[in-house]
């Protein structure tokens, strides 16, 4: 289960370092993402992947061995600037770079042939790069990645300037790829995709890793919060006497006069009978819902706390917190 590692990577141009001791693993059918905003270092972690520029410090492992020109053979890329012939049609583009992984005309047919169908590319087979949709180009650049039949994909920003329908494709076919072993690690601006998508996630911030680990574990909020919301506006009253209950915090909703939000220590907390008896009492009781957290809400919480320091530190869930994303 090792797969790709990276440890403690920095890498710097000129005297500017823009990568700070970077860890992040890919194991085999794991799929990975990179998440910062612009800058934050996320293509140069893959070049350094891919062996197109090498690191300050550091080391990068295959197996538990240093990576090998041999090993990056491996590795489908589709790097951010993409790199498809325009003029080509999608077979033709297709074949000329399985035949550029070594394979005889014959075995190119045969896997272009079976990666248009996977791809779902058949009706366009024919047609020229520059005349498809951005989606059907993504997918045609999703092939040439998975040309030489890699076991880890490292794909740059994939899911940039897709319509819904094809953010769907492509996650769809990343998964695929995840079923049957293939490692994947790709980047985003959008915590959303990444939410969605991995295994686990990488938060990059001006070249940091700002926050690391398991997407559920990044999920596990440590807190449960419940709303309340009523027919009529609420008296302060009710907020006080709810704030004598033990073991919860209640607050007033913002913009929600009607509302009133119930904050329990603990995840999966039940609300507590004494909350529901207050709000019998009261009368005019409407709803009563469980408010779940995006990941973006979480972590931007978590990460608020104090200056970026240089070891990471785990807390609470296991998630590994080392800085603040900006
Ligand atoms: N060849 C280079 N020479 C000098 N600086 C570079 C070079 N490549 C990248 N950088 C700098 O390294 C930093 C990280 O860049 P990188 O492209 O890795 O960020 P990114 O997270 O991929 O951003 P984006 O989403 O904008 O592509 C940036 O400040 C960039 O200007």
């Amino acid at each position: 289960m090792l797969g790709l590692e990276l440890h403690d990577i920095g890498r710097s141009f000129g005297d500017r370092q823009v990568l700070h001791s970077v860890d992040l693993a890919v194991a085999p059918g794991e799929i990975v993402g990179i998440i910062g905003g612009n800058g934050a270092g996320k293509t140069t972690t893959m070049r350094l992947i891919l062996g197109l520029i090498e690191a300050s410090e550091g080391t990068i492992t295959w197996d538990g061995e240093p990576i090998t020109a041999r090993d990056r053979r491996a590795i489908g890329y589709m790097p951010d600037e993409r790199g498809l012939y325009p003029q080509m049609s999608v077979v033709e583009q297709l074949v000329h770079f399985a035949l550029l992984e070594g394979e005889t005309i014959t075995q190119a047919r045969r896997t272009v042939s079976e990666l248009i169908d996977t791809l779902g590319l058949t009706s366009r087979e024919r047609s020229r790069v520059q005349d498809l949709s951005l989606g059907d180009q993504q997918r045609v650049q999703l092939a040439v990645a998975l040309v030489g039949h890699p076991s880890l994909l490292v794909l740059d920003e994939p899911f940039a300037g897709l319509d819904p329908l094809a953010v769907e494709t492509l996650a769809a076919l990343i998964r695929q790829q995840a079923e049957s072993d293939v490692g994947v690690l790709f980047s985003s601006q959008q915590l959303e995709f990444v939410e969605r998508l991995c295994d686990r996630v990488c938060v990059l911030d001006k070249g940091r890793i700002a926050a690391s680990g398991r997407v559920t574990e990044l999920q596990a909020d440590s807190y449960s919060r419940w709303a309340l919301s009523f027919s009529e506006d609420l008296p302060d009253l009710l907020i006080a006497e709810l704030s004598i209950i033990p073991g919860l915090i209640p607050t007033a909703v913002e913009d929600d006069p009607k509302s009133v939000m119930i904050t329990l220590s603990g995840r999966n907390r039940e609300i507590p009978e004494e909350v529901l008896h207050v709000a019998l009492r009261h009368g005019g009781l409407r709803s009563i819902r469980c408010i779940q957290r995006s990941l973006a809400e979480i972590l931007a919480d978590r990460l608020k706390t104090g200056p970026v320091r240089k070891a990471s530190t785990v807390i609470d869930t296991g998630l590994k917190v080392s800085g603040a994303i900006s």
